[in-house]
C-alpha cells in the first residue's frame, strides 16, 4: 500500500538569512484524505503547498512517502508554446501516459471543464478562465495520486467550478490525496477530513474534535533548542504553554494527553529534553 505523505518538521524561508515562512511542520497526508488548509494572505499557504507537492524542496526538516503528485499552482504560466490540447496531451506523456491515452485524456478533461471549444486555441490567447481550466485539466488527466490545488477555483465558472468539485471527490473516492487552498469557507464545506491554519510560521489544526478534556493537569518542563519553536504536535497537545526562558517551557496538558505529550517531545528533530514532569499545583492530590 502507498505510504503516506509525511512532512517532518518542515522549515522553509528564502534565502540564507531570510525569515522563516513555515518551520517545525509536521503533518501526515494518508491515501485517500480530504486536506484545507486555510490562513491569511501572506502566511505561507502556497509555501506549504509547494512543499506538498514537491516542486519545491524544505529548508529544513525532510519530506517522505513522495506520492504520484500533480498540482495546480496559484498562478499558471499562460504564455506557452502550445495549443490547450496540444499542451494538455504533452503534459499526459510527462505523467506517463501513452499519446494515445494523453490525447483523449485531454480531450475529456477540456469536455468536462467546458473547454472542448477552445482546445485548439494557443495557450497564449486564452482567457484568465481557460486558461485556468487548462491549468486544472493538466492536473486531473493523470489520475494523481495526490492532487495539490492553490486556488484552483479561482477564475473558473460556475460548471466547471463543480465539475473541479466532483473531480476532487473522485480523487478520494479512488484512494487518492487532496490538499487545497481556497479563499471561499463554503468551498467542500463538511468534506475535508482535516482542516489546518498556517499561522505565524506553524501549522495549527482547526477542526481539533471536542474541546479539551477537563480535570487532572500535569505540567511539563521541557527544553529545546535555544531558537526552537514548540513542535505542531505539542502545541496541539498542551492546554497551555509558557516560555520561561529562550528555548524552555512550561507546558500543561490533561493527564490523558500527557503520554501523547512526552512521545511527541522526544520524537522532534532534534529531540527536546524533558527536564520535569509534575502534578499540576491546582490538581487535587497533588499536595502543593
Ligand atoms: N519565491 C519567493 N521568494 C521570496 N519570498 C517569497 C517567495 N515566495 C513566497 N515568499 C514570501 O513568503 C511569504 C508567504 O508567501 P505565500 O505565497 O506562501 O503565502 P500565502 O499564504 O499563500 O499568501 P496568499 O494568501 O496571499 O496567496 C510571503 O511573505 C512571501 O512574500
Amino acid at each position: 500500500m502507498r505510504p503516506d505523505l509525511c512532512l517532518e518538521y518542515a522549515g522553509r524561508r528564502y534565502g540564507l538569512r531570510g525569515p522563516w515562512v513555515l518551520r517545525g511542520v509536521d503533518l501526515t497526508v494518508a491515501p485517500g484524505r480530504l486536506v484545507r488548509v486555510e490562513g491569511a494572505n501572506g502566511t505561507g499557504k502556497s509555501t506549504l503547498l509547494r512543499l506538498l507537492s514537491g516542486i519545491d524542496a524544505p529548508s529544513e526538516g525532510r519530506i517522505t512517502g513522495r506520492p504520484r503528485t500533480a498540482y495546480v499552482p496559484e498562478r499558471f504560466p499562460p504564455a506557452l508554446p502550445f495549443t490547450a490540447v496540444g499542451y494538455l496531451t504533452h503534459l499526459g506523456t510527462v505523467h506517463g501516459l501513452s499519446r494515445t491515452a494523453a490525447a483523449r485524456a485531454a480531450g475529456e478533461w477540456l469536455e468536462r471543464l467546458g473547454a472542448a471549444a477552445y482546445a485548439d486555441t494557443p495557450m497564449a490567447r486564452l482567457s484568465k478562465g481557460g486558461s485556468q481550466k487548462a491549468a486544472v485539466a493538466q492536473a486531473l488527466l493523470a489520475e494523481p495520486e495526490l492532487l495539490v490545488l492553490d486556488e484552483a477555483w479561482t477564475g473558473l465558472d460556475t460548471g466547471a467550478r463543480a465539475e473541479l468539485e466532483r473531480a476532487v471527490a473522485e480523487r478520494t473516492a479512488a484512494g487518492g490525496s487532496v490538499v487545497f487552498v481556497d479563499h471561499d469557507p463554503r468551498r467542500l464545506a463538511g468534506l475535508p477530513d482535516a482542516t489546518y491554519a498556517v499561522r505565524d510560521g506553524s501549522l495549527v489544526p482547526c477542526d481539533v474534535a471536542g474541546p479539551l478534556p477537563s480535570g487532572p493537569h500535569v505540567t511539563v518542563e521541557a527544553q529545546g533548542p535555544p531558537d526552537g519553536r514548540l513542535p505542531d504536535d505539542v502545541r496541539r497537545a498542551v492546554t497551555s504553554a509558557e516560555e520561561t526562558a529562550p528555548g524552555s517551557y512550561r507546558l500543561t496538558v490533561p493527564v490523558p494527553r500527557s503520554d501523547a505529550l512526552l512521545r511527541a517531545l522526544l520524537a522532534a528533530r532534534p529531540p527536546w529534553h524533558v527536564v520535569s514532569v509534575a502534578p499540576r499545583a491546582d490538581t487535587p492530590g497533588s499536595g502543593r
